[in-house]
């Protein structure tokens, strides 16, 4: 088992608006805490990408075993985007902290609803932006987004932010400087259990 891994062994939900910096902090997380975290791999319907791996990027899977697992209650969350489904299988979580790791999700709103009804006890962590304006600065410096794309992002944290004021998460970091949330997030992931 990794030496470094929190004492509080539940999954760790984050979430928050695209563009906001989720992944630029948990991979540092990751990348200070080596072998300790795993992003869990969701399930797809849709085809891999080139230089996708099966059980690394996702677990590629046909609509029909996708479907199977809903009805079987297999996922504790689970979406359609455009023509596809994805979904967070509870074997993976249970297998990745089988295996000693400490298991991220990273996923959108209408996912963390899911998971808060489901069978998982997960910690919530909310990532928000100092303000609306750097949000969109962030959007638009990752370059890759279209302006359709941008103004959809901004709606869609709109929704994020006034359901995070609801107090469902265990805790709210706000990525201003980046360090400082950093150290935010760290200190939240292995803060002691709390009963
Ligand atoms: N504290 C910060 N200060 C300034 N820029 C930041 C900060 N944190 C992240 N960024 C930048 O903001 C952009 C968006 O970050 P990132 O891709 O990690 O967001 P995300 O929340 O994971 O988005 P998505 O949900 O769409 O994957 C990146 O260009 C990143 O370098």
């Amino acid at each position: 088992m990794a030496p470094d891994l929190p004492p509080d062994r539940r999954p760790i939900v984050i979430s928050g608006p695209s563009g906001v910096g989720k992944g630029t902090l948990y991979k540092l997380l990751f990348s200070r805490h080596p072998d300790t975290f795993t992003l869990s791999v969701s399930h797809t319907t849709r085809s891999p990408r080139p230089g996708e791996q099966h059980g690394v990027d996702y677990h590629y899977v046909s609509k029909e075993t996708f479907l199977d697992l809903v009805a079987k209650g297999g996922f504790v969350e689970h979406a359609q985007f455009g023509d596809n489904l994805y979904g967070t299988s509870k074997m993976t979580i249970e297998e990745q902290t089988a295996k000693g790791k400490a298991v991220v999700l990273d996923i959108e709103m209408e996912g963390v609803k899911q998971v808060q009804k489901s069978s998982i006890d997960a910690r919530y962590v909310f990532i928000a932006p100092p303000s609306d304006e750097e949000l969109e600065r962030r959007l638009r410096g990752r370059a890759t987004e279209k302006e359709e794309s941008i103004q959809k992002r901004l709606a869609q944290a709109k929704k994020e932010i006034t359901y995070a004021k609801t107090g469902v998460h265990h805790t709210i970091i706000v990525n201003d400087d980046l360090e400082k949330a950093y150290k935010e997030l760290e200190e939240f992931v292995y803060a002691p259990v709390s009963s």
